[in-house]
């Protein structure tokens, strides 16, 4: 099956040991999983290996390639990493940041296209603003604008919705799935919001200190049982108006 499959990975910093001996089955083609976890668990760091900015071992296997034997500059025609935030002080305009973007990764210049997913994004009246004159939502739309124009095998998205309002946050999760879906690409999300995974993720992954806790549907590893687990807090799953399931939190359990 075409996709990504992680085997026995493990990845750090020196000697120390983040993400241990992570084995993850197919990650299928044309669909959004989402990465689960609290704080300092290793999301980035497994992101971050993925795409060969970490020491990692182990195998992450993208259709019939072991990205972790690829060198980088071959890793970079077929990962794209959008980081939790963009490099500081870029003084380029939008569109011409999405433009340099599509020509790093090796695509003609095609101004039309890149017009296209600004417009997709909701920023297209931003194309002329220079980046440093940006609020951190719109860096963040433009982040995307710049990793979705790359066309990459494997998408990976840290926290892209930090800093996006409500309603952005569903536009955004809306334009990935159907990226995702379009282009058949694998894409791995961190995201904190749980609500957002279970509406918008065909797969989840929940890591707790660098260790799969469960992976798959989302209705069956999102439960009350799970998230009391990993993020120690009491909840329930309840069915909102559109039959859809939602999480609401209680509270924290006492320890
Ligand atoms: N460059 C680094 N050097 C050394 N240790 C690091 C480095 N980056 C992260 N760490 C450590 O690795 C662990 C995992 O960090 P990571 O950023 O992967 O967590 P995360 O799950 O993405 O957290 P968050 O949800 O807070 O972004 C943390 O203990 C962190 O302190």
């Amino acid at each position: 099956m075409s996709g990504l499959s992680i085997n026995a990975l493990c990845a750090g910093y020196g000697k120390r040991k983040i993400i241990d001996n992570l084995t993850i089955s197919t990650l299928s083609r044309g669909e959004v999983t989402v990465l689960l976890g609290p704080n300092g668990c290793g999301k980035s760091t497994l992101l971050r290996a993925l795409a060969g900015l970490n020491r990692a071992s182990g195998e992450a296997w993208l259709d019939e390639v072991n990205l972790l034997s690829l060198p980088l500059a071959r890793r970079a025609e077929k990962v794209v990493f959008l980081p939790q935030s963009l490099p500081q002080g870029v003084h380029l305009q939008v569109l011409e940041s999405v433009i340099v973007a599509q020509r790093a990764s090796g695509a003609e210049r095609n101004q039309a296209r890149a017009i296209a997913l600004l417009e997709e994004l909701g920023i297209a009246h931003l194309a002329m603003n220079y980046l440093d004159r940006l609020s951190g939502g719109q860096k963040q739309l433009v982040g995307l604008a710049q990793s979705l124009i790359c066309r990459p095998s494997l998408l990976l998205l840290d926290e892209p919705l930090s800093a996006l309002d409500l309603n952005y946050q569903f536009h955004v999760m809306d334009v990935v799935s159907r990226e995702t879906r379009i282009r058949d690409m694998v894409t791995l999300v961190v995201v904190h919001d749980i609500n957002i995974a279970l509406r918008h993720a065909t797969q989840v992954i929940m890591l707790k200190e660098g260790r799969l806790i469960d992976s798959g549907d989302p209705q069956t590893v999102i439960s009350a049982e799970s998230f009391a687990q990993v993020y120690g807090v009491r909840g329930r799953v309840e069915r909102c108006s559109q039959g859809k399931a939602l999480v609401i939190v209680d509270g924290v359990i006492e320890k």
